[in-house]
């Protein structure tokens, strides 16, 4: 199969290109902005039909959550408008597109996981845009599946984990929220699922996909610390109006996978293991 990979720079666009030598029957098109923009309808429309792609996983997204609260063209045209234009550039040739979508499309009001029926509710300018980009991608285009994650972080670009590494560093002290719960992803996992996916056939639909387990950013950056061997940084649990934001986050955003496990028959790690793998990983680099 021939399969785009879009927003290839980017954390799961990067752990997509490492899996793909697992892969090696397929071609790939890695592209980020530079080679292919995808608010460009004309170079998607052109790109997609003369590469005959035959999957397009969308990695491309406008992913700041705060600075998206003062741009919200540019958030609209990244997150909404181009999966639009992939999704009816896929449909005219019979592709299918995997769209990467968000667990901040939800209000965070639940207090059970989300499943992919439950009603999203988005309150921020990100979670709205990604909604919108969901949307438009089921109705243009008949082998589209949409995978909501949550919390991604990576070897590749900038992330929480890193965040949390370099402030356990630097500082004596910091205060994380323990009022948001949800699950974080290493994008490497996120990745091996779209392989499953690709492998065993695009089913079309809306999946949940994180790691398996739940915490608090909270909790999450206590154990970024512990399994780093960060002991100079004392962490303290901090109520969301403690850390004023520009945009709100849900208080609740766990994901039920039941679907995609069921579906594709995978098997998802707990976070904590997934973190220690990437920590491992992050400590050979350096
Ligand atoms: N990060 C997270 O915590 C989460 C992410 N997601 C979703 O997962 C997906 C992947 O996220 P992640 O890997 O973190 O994203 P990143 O922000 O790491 O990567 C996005 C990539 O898209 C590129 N890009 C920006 N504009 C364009 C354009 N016009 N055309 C082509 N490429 C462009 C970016 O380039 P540049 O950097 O130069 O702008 C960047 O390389 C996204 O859909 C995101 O919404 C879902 C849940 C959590
Ligand atoms: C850096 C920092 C953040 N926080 C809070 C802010 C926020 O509520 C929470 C998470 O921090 P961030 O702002 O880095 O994470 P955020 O950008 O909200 O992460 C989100 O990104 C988008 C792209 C998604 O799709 C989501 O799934 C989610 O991963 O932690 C602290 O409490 N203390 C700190 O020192």
């Amino acid at each position: 199969m021939n399969i785009l990979i879009t927003g290839a720079n980017g954390q799961l666009g990067n752990e997509m290109r490492v899996l793909s030598a697992a892969h090696p029957q397929h071609t790939y098109f890695f592209t980020d902005v530079q080679e292919l923009d995808i608010c460009d309808a004309d170079a998607v429309r052109a790109f997609i039909a003369d590469r005959r792609v035959d999957v397009v996983v969308n990695c491309a997204a406008y992913t700041a959550v705060d600075k998206a609260e003062d741009n919200p063209e540019l958030c609209d045209r990244l997150n909404h408008l181009a999966p639009g234009y992939l999704a009816e550039a896929a449909e005219a040739v019979g592709a299918a597109l995997i769209q990467v979508s968000t667990d901040y499309v939800f209000d965070g009001t639940a207090h059970v996981p989300y499943r992919e029926d439950d009603t999203p509710c988005p309150n921020s300018v990100y979670g709205r845009t990604k909604l919108a980009g969901e949307e438009v991608v089921m109705q243009k285009c008949s082998r589209a599946m949409i995978v909501r994650t949550a919390w991604l972080y990576s070897t590749f670009g900038n992330n929480f984990v890193k965040t949390m590494l370099r402030l356990g560093r630097e500082r004596e002290s910091l205060g994380v929220v323990f009022d948001q719960i949800g699950t974080p992803t290493y994008a490497a996992d996120l990745a091996q699922a779209i392989f499953a996916a690709i492998e065993q056939g695009i089913v079309p639909g809306i999946y949940h996909f994180s790691d398996e387990g739940v915490c608090s950013w909270y909790d999450f950056t206590i154990a970024i610390h512990r399994l780093a061997g960060i002991t100079t940084c004392r962490v303290s649990p901090l109520h969301t109006d403690e850390y004023p934001a520009k945009a709100p986050r849900p208080h609740y955003s766990v994901l039920d996978k039941t679907r995609i496990k069921q579906t594709y028959g995978i098997d998802i790690p707990h976070w904590e293991a997934s973190l220690a793998e990437c920590l491992e990983k992050l400590k050979i680099e350096s």
